[in-house]
Parts: structure tokens; C-alpha cells; sequence
């Protein structure tokens, strides 16, 4: 799915209107009737609902929701920012203009609404949040600020209306008033600050509804932001050939390990397993082996005389994507065996860990990195690569430089772990959860990206497949064991491509 800029779903909005059959009253009544459809789903009808409407379409939306929901039978209390009509937008003032005279209502010039009614407000009653949408535009002008603060100090879950009121669509949210929202209903397309770790937790849950806005104007639309769904893995996932033997699926190798550190090399392995690939090996310290053999007997061994990585596999030729880093240790002697592992094999590589700071420590190394390959920091080992960036814009840059130089893909982990192509594409994860913060997922994502190039997948697409699936593993492992309980190992046996 691709992630537009404000500006492009305005343009969206106004050349849906021009190009069919539908004005801008009516496509605001669709989104406000998708909204209004999710509150029905989700939340009861005992529970009352306060609205909080700007002056804006975002407004608009607020005010025509509460119509909606009021038919429906929800008790609804209407707050707006003003009661001076020349200010509203005309779509807010028609909705303005509609809403029955029934549904309580209430503006500041008549008393503080945010004073007055806050101190009413029962605890378990929700706050529809529509001050604000993709229209903000500089700092916050008051009283928003002001309200924006009173709501966060509230303890009412919010639900957001397109996005948290004082959000802006892609930068410059850090330090921002932001309305801190249990459930964002976000109109079309996910927005790019949403998905940035700058501010993209004030979304709280966020859910994607479809308004209908003109595909012929999505499909030409040029962006390099992209949200990976489960449209998009469907037309990546290949089927399994009826004569297939082990031999055309690949070889993955997986050089983890060091002494003390087989676990890394156990959950690499057990996540390659269940890639697809043909065949699995790793390297590694041979007094390390036990647990991994005990554990994984369908993976192979290539024993390393040391307590590290210090000799190069044989017959490297006959690996088809090699993975490296995760447990491996920075020994002086590991380097040099990475340095010459570089130079001796072209085959795509999963850098990660400490195969990361080798390269971030010797930049002259960086050069034989092998074109295709797939580097996979999290955001301290990013930093050791690129240096400090002063916001998530200057992030990005830095990284698009690095897979550009590479000619390499780039996978940033985070709660929306962010895949960089070389030519600059960007694509946001849409799977995975808190629970997956634990120690050994990265290792779980090495072994199972490695096994996918193994398997035949490009880079990018490996990047993006194994993104989305290892998420989606997490996912699976929160509904068995919940959040807290959940442990890097448990995501091993829910990677399946298995995709609907
Ligand atoms: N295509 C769609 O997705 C649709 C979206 N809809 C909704 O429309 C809003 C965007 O509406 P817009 O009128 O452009 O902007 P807002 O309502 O977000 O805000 C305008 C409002 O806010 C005031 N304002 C702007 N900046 C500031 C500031 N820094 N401080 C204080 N006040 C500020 C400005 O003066 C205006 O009064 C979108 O999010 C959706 O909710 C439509 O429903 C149709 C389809
Ligand atoms: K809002």
C-alpha cells in the first residue's frame, strides 16, 4: 500500500470529487459512515461519547460522526473549538448545520470546555478526537495546546479521527502537543509520522479504513513510502514446486556463535528451518555445537577450531546466502576471518549484530560487502553506521545514502521496522508488537531472511517477506503467551508463509 503526503491526499480528495460522482460533502459522509461503522463494531452503546471538534474538515468528520452514532443510539456530548461560524470550514458548517438539535452541545465561548466539561466527564467515557487532521499546519496555536495537554492528563481512553489531534502527516512531531490515542481510525492510507518512532506511538492501535478515494489517482501517484500488507506479501510468496528436491532450494549458511553465545546460533538456525530453504548450515565454535544439534538436528555443522569465528568455512561456493553476526563477538581474530570472508565470497550476505559494528569500526570494509546484500541494525547499531541524525527525516537520508553505497537493502528494526531499497523505497512494517522486544528476535529475523535468500528470494524481497512474516510470528506467539511472557524462541515455531 502506499503511504501519501498530506498534500497528496488532498490532491486525492479533490480530484476524487472532480472525477466522479461524488462531492465533497458526500465523500466526508463516507468517512464519517466508516468511522461511525467502526465505533458501532467496537464499542458499546452504554458507553457515552464526547466529541471533540476543530474548526476544519477533521471537524466536519467529528460532527458528522456524532449525527451518525447518534441515530444509532450512543449518547454523544458535541464539543467545539468555536461557535463562530465564519470560522468553520464550509463541510464543518454544513455538518454543524445538521446535527440534531437533541445531541448536547456545547462551545467555548459560552464556558472553558475544556475546564467545564472534563471534570464531568464519567471515567469510562471515550473522547472522539477530531480537532485536528492532516490540515495542521506550524506550532500549535492556542487553546489547543492547552486543551491537548488537559485531554493526556484525562484517564478516558481517546479514539483519534484520521490522526491524533496536533500530529503532523510525515515530520517535525518531535516535542509537538500530540493527542495521545488509544485507537487511531486513520481515512485511506496509514500517514508517514505514524509510522516513525518520533511520535507514532500518540496513535495507540491504528486501523486503516478504506474512503473510496479515486484509485486511478492512487495508482499514478509517485511516492517512495510504503506500507507492507498482506496484498503486497501475496504477490511475493512463491509456491513450492511438486518435484522439488532439497537440492533447488538453496543453501543457507549461518556464521553465529562465539563462546557462551550459542543460543544466538540456535535461534538463527531454528528461524532458517523454517524458511523454505533447501539446507542449512552453520558455523560455529565447535564446543558450542551441542545445544544446536540437540535442538535442531535437521540443521548441518562447519566447526570452527576456536572459541570464536577465526576460520573461514570450506568450500564456500556451495552456499547460495550467507548469514552473519548474531552472537559473534568482536575478537581481533574475528574481524580479520569477517574481513577475509568479505573478500573471498560474492553471495548475498544478512549482516547484523556484531558483524554491524566490524563494519561500522572499519570502514574500509564496507567496500566488499557484496552487492545484494541485506544489513539489519537497529536503531544503535544504525547509529554507529551513519552517525547521529538531528530527526527521523535525517535518519532516512542517512539510511537511503547507506543502501545506495551498498547497493545493498537496509532494514532499520522498530516497532514499524522500516526496509530501505538502494534506489530509495522505503517500506514500513505492519506486523509485529512490544512483546517481540526481547532479546534473540533479531537473531530469529537473520536466520529467517538469510534462509529466504537462500531460497531464491531477491534481497528486497527477502527483506520484506521475512519483515512481515517474523512480525506476524509475533503476533501469533502475543495470543498464546501475551506480551511479557513471550520469548524470542516461541516466534521460531510461528514463522509460517502461510498467508491468506
Ligand atoms: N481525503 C481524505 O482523507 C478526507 C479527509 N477528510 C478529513 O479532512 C481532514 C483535513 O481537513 P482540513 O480542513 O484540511 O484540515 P484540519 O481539519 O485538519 O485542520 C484545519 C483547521 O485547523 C486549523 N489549524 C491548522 N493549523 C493549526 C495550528 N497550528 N494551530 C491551531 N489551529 C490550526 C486551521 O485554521 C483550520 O481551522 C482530514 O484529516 C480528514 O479528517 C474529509 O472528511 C474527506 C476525505
Ligand atoms: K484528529
Amino acid at each position: 500500500m502506499k503511504i501519501l503526503t498530506g498534500s497528496q491526499i488532498k490532491e486525492a480528495d479533490q480530484y476524487t470529487i472532480k472525477n466522479e460522482p461524488i462531492d465533497s460533502i458526500a465523500l466526508m459522509e463516507r468517512a464519517s459512515n466508516a468511522i461511525a461503522q467502526w465505533v458501532c463494531e467496537n464499542i458499546d452503546k452504554t458507553i457515552s461519547l464526547l466529541f471533540l471538534v476543530g474548526k476544519g474538515n477533521n471537524g466536519g468528520d467529528g460532527l458528522a460522526v456524532a449525527r451518525i452514532l447518534f441515530h444509532a443510539g450512543y449518547d454523544c456530548l458535541v464539543c467545539m473549538l468555536t461557535d463562530k461560524e465564519d470560522e468553520l470550514s464550509e463541510e464543518c458548517r454544513y455538518n454543524l448545520e445538521r446535527l440534531p438539535k437533541y445531541v448536547r452541545f456545547d462551545s467555548p465561548s459560552l464556558r472553558r470546555f475544556s475546564i467545564v466539561r472534563f471534570s464531568d466527564l464519567e471515567p469510562d467515557a471515550i473522547i472522539i478526537d477530531a480537532l485536528l487532521g492532516s490540515g495542521v499546519k506550524g506550532d500549535l496555536r492556542e487553546p489547543l495546546s492547552e486543551i491537548i495537554d488537559q485531554v493526556n492528563g484525562l484517564p478516558n481512553k481517546v479514539i483519534s479521527v484520521d490522526l491524533p489531534s496536533g500530529m503532523k502527516t510525515e515530520f517535525g512531531n518531535a516535542g509537538q502537543s500530540i493527542i495521545k490515542a488509544g485507537v487511531t481510525l486513520t481515512l485511506e492510507f496509514p500517514k508517514l509520522a505514524m509510522l516513525l518512532p518520533e511520535a507514532g506511538e500518540y496513535c495507540g492501535d491504528i486501523k486503516i479504513l478504506p474512503i473510496g478515494l479515486s484509485k486511478d489517482f492512487i495508482d499514478k501517484a509517485i511516492t517512495e513510502y510504503h506500507y507492507i500488507t498482506n496484498d503486497l506479501i501475496k504477490g511475493i510468496v512463491r509456491k513450492r514446486d511438486k518435484f522439488a528436491h532439497k537440492g533447488i532450494y538453496g543453501h543457507a549458511l549461518l556464521i553465529c556463535g562465539s563462546r557462551g553465545m550459542s543460543g544466538a546460533a540456535v535461534l538463527c538456525a531454528g528461524a532458517a528451518l523454517r524458511s523454505g530453504c533447501g539446507l542449512v548450515t552453520v558455523h560455529l565454535p565447535q564446543l558450542e555445537r551441542f545445544s544446536l544439534q540437540a535442538i535442531y538436528p535437521s540443521a548441518m555443522t562447519s566447526l570452527d577450531n576456536d572459541d570464536c569465528f577465526s576460520e573461514l568455512p570450506e568450500n564456500l561456493d556451495n552456499y547460495s546466502a550467507i548469514g552473519i553476526g548474531c552472537g559473534l563477538g568482536k575478537a581481533p581474530r574475528t574481524i580479520k576471518t569477517f574481513e577475509l570472508l568479505l573478500k573471498s565470497s560474492t553471495k548475498p550476505m544478512v549482516i547484523d549484530a556484531d558483524a554491524l559494528n566490524i563494519l561500522a569500526d572499519n570502514y574500509e570494509l564496507r567496500q566488499f560487502v557484496p552487492e545484494g546484500s541485506i544489513l539489519t541494525p537497529h536503531p544503535g547499531e544504525l547509529k554507529r553506521l551513519v552517525g547521529e541524525w538531528k530527526d527521523e527525516q535525517e535518519k532516512i537520508l542517512l539510511v537511503r545514502e547507506l543502501a545506495a553505497n551498498l547497493k545493498s537493502v537496509i532494514i532499520v528494526k522498530g516497532a514499524h521496522t522500516m526496509v530501505c531499497l538502494p534506489g530509495g523505497n522505503c517500506y514500513f512494517n505492519s506486523t509485529g508488537n512490544s512483546g517481540m522486544a526481547k532479546g534473540g528476535s533479531g537473531d530469529v529475523l537473520t536466520g529467517y531472511v538469510t534462509g529466504l535468500l537462500a531460497r531464491g528470494y531477491n534481497n528486497w524481497q527477502a527483506a520484506i517477506l521475512g519483515v512481515y512474516i517474523h512480525g506476524l510470528a509475533g503476533d501469533r506467539a502475543s495470543v498464546r503467551y501475551g506480551l511479557e511472557a513471550m520469548n524470542s524462541k516461541d516466534l521460531i515455531d510461528e514463522l509460517t508463509l502461510d498467508i491468506k
